[in-house]
């Protein structure tokens, strides 16, 4: 089911958290809310499920006004970030209570919880309490439950922060994997950059309740909006230059254009000649991380960093660098302008 905001404002008090905002969650994807703490990803949830209401604005699902519809009849499955079990009740009876809610029979409830399990992996855990499982078993049960009354959307709120790190990678792929499975309309709010590109089909990056870029992670990455979004997205984060910088060749063909900054990703440098390059600097530190090395550069007082580079260089080393695929242009309110073409002669 696609889900659609209409100039959507959301306000409490005189705090304005998400001012006119439009989108549309296609049908069948699973769609990240990616962004910085308190820009409006949760909120933005809520009001899908109901458990907000919109200040101003129409939300559908298809071509339902969903406005002021109740949170139960909008056929919504939550998951949250602390699991939100009920520690008295079996996982089996966890995942069969909205169906006794709906009243169900019996027989049914327990097939249908059953079969949620199969799914989600968890049958060898039905007679268990929540407090005997590990985090990432809560979790599975959690999404189990959230999805008995098969709902149109599954919601869910940064359901892998309490995870360890090597867990919370599992666990994405597990959601994967089921929401591909049930082809429910998936939302996946997450502040981390990593595992939005990882799981979703499409990104929704926010800042400041304001919608920066809706796009597929690739575009994202390699074509992104604004300055914000370029930094946002991409580890390490991306090298940034201002038309001003002592580390650019004064002659390079980029300056017959007009733009204020230029982003290179770290993975996009190759040595040059010295004389025909882009960039100029001195090797600062070179940092081995098992296979990763990371080539920390200095110009003047400028930082920026490389990776991908084979070739042997030192310490204190001067190197001359160019820059392989598209060099993003950004204007003076930091907005992407165009990419120039592959740089490598
Ligand atoms: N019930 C509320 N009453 C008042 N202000 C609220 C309420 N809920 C959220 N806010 C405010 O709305 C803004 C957005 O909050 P929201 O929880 O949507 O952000 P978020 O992007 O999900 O961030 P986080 O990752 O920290 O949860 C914040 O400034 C927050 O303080």
């Amino acid at each position: 089911m696609q889900v659609r905001f209409e100039d959507v404002t959301m306000r409490f008090q005189d705090n304005t958290v998400l001012d006119k905002i439009n989108f549309t969650l296609p049908s069948k994807q699973l769609v990240s809310f990616l962004g910085p703490s308190g820009c409006g990803k949760s909120t933005t949830l809520y009001l899908i499920s109901g458990l907000l209401e919109a200040s101003g604005g129409k939300i559908f699902f298809d071509d339902r006004d969903v406005t002021k519809l109740d949170p139960v009849k909008r056929q919504v499955g939550l998951v949250f970030q602390n699991y939100a079990l009920y520690p008295h009740l079996t996982v089996l009876e966890n995942i069969m209570f909205p169906l006794k809610m709906a009243k169900m029979p019996k027989k049914e409830r327990r097939e249908r919880a059953e079969e949620m399990a199969r799914l989600t992996r968890i049958t060898d855990q039905l007679n268990k309490y929540p407090r005997q499982l590990s985090g990432g078993q809560q979790q599975r049960v959690a999404i189990s439950r959230a999805l008995s009354k098969s709902p149109d959307t599954l919601l869910m709120d940064e359901p892998l922060s309490n995870l360890d790190a090597r867990l919370r990678i599992e666990m994405r792929e597990e959601i994967r994997r089921i929401q591909q499975e049930t082809e429910v309309t998936t939302v996946f709010v997450t502040h981390d950059q990593e595992e939005a590109l990882s799981i979703a089909d499409r990104v929704m990056v926010l800042d400041k309740g304001e919608i920066q870029q809706i796009s597929d992670p690739v575009t994202l990455y390699q074509r992104p909006n604004n300055l914000f979004v370029a930094k946002f997205i991409g580890t390490p984060i991306i090298n940034t230059f201002q038309r001003s910088s002592v580390a650019l060749n004064p002659e390079a063909e980029i300056f017959n254009q007009e733009w204020e900054l230029i982003g290179i990703r770290s993975e996009q440098f190759r040595l040059a000649d010295e004389s025909d390059y882009l960039i100029k600097a001195q090797v600062q530190r070179i940092e081995n991380v098992g296979k990763e090395t990371t080539i920390h550069c200095v110009a003047g007082e400028e930082h920026f960093v490389a990776t991908d580079i084979e070739a042997n260089i030192s310490e204190n080393d001067t190197i001359y660098l160019k820059v392989k695929g598209d060099l993003l242009l950004f204007d003076q309110d930091n907005n992407i302008i165009e990419s120039s073409g592959d740089n490598e002669s």
